[in-house]
């Protein structure tokens, strides 16, 4: 098969956000992932497909420290800081460096608020305003106005996932489209430089699809890269910047969504899936 018309890594256009290179990961004698790279741009929208068993999630585990890599590097390079190696992290300081995820499946405290599971989220930036210690009881700390950031913080992405009018509701009662929403906003009030969604808009009817891309690019103007795994190629190919493509756990393609979706590796790793979740 020619290679033609295939862009694997050319030249990058903005500064990573995330490097990855050579990463492999093993379970026992299955290589999940073997020899990945490709980079994340800043401020851009990175979408990871391929098709079930691809090892996509495999990766998003490896970037957000809930499985340590067998071999290779995970670099996040934020603005003015130097590039933090994420692979030697745990995951909560991977969180702190600022990468923030959702998942699959819905994880929200059902029985709690929408701005409860909003503020629960911002957890680790109060105790850091009370030095860690009992500050916020004896009022002596900078705990008072880093709370009232923390509320803003949450009523501002209650607005922007159009969720205010359900802040009080359990997170458990919330439509399923909206249980996702907050999922993104509660990501988000941790004020991430990379945002990592796993397959966001999964079970979402076409309306809530579309919303769902608007918000995204609505966080991508504010400044937060994504990288985002979805098999709603609707999704994927209106508002991706770039698409890294995995099949059997190995890179065969890097490109914006035009050159990908005419890539016959592409095609081929894709014949036999759903029609819903081909590129075209
Ligand atoms: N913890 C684990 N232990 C053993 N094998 C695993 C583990 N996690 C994933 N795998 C295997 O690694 C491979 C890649 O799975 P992964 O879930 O990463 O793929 P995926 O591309 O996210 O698939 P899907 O689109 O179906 O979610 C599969 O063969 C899977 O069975």
């Amino acid at each position: 098969m020619s290679d033609r018309g295939r862009i694997l890594h050319p030249p990058r256009r903005v500064m990573p956000i995330l490097e990855v290179a050579g990463l492999t990961m093993r379970f026992g004698g299955l290589t999940a992932v073997s020899a990945v790279g490709f980079a994340a741009g800043r401020g851009e929208i990175t979408a990871l497909i391929g098709p079930n068993g691809a090892g996509k999630t495999t990766l998003f585990n490896c970037i957000t420290g809930f499985y340590r890599p067998s071999e290779g590097v995970i670099r996040l390079h934020k603005p003015d800081t130097e590039p933090v190696e994420l692979q030697r992290l745990a995951g909560h300081r991977i969180a702190r460096a600022g990468v923030a995820r959702t998942f699959q499946n819905i994880r929200l405290f059902a029985g709690m608020t929408a701005l409860e599971n909003l503020l629960i989220a911002q957890h680790v930036t109060l105790m850091a305003a009370t030095g860690w210690g009992i500050g916020a009881v004896l009022g002596l700390s900078r705990y008072p106005a880093a709370e009232r950031a923390a509320v803003e913080r949450a009523k501002r992405w209650l607005m922007a996932t159009n969720l205010m009018d359900r802040a009080d509701d359990p997170a458990g009662a919330l439509p399923y489209g909206a249980q996702r929403r907050l999922e993104i906003a509660r990501a988000m009030c941790t004020e991430p430089a990379l945002l990592c969604l796993d397959e966001p808009a999964a079970g979402l009817n076409p309306r809530e699809s579309d919303e769902l891309a608007r918000l995204l690019l609505d966080i991508r103007a504010q400044g937060t890269s994504i990288l985002l795994i979805e098999h709603d190629m609707g999704v994927v190919m209106r508002i991706s910047d770039r698409v890294v493509v995995l099949d059997h756990g190995v890179l065969i393609a890097d490109g914006v969504p035009a050159a990908v979706r005419a890539d016959k590796k592409v095609i081929a790793a894709y014949l036999g899936e759903d029609e819903d979740s081909v590129p075209a």
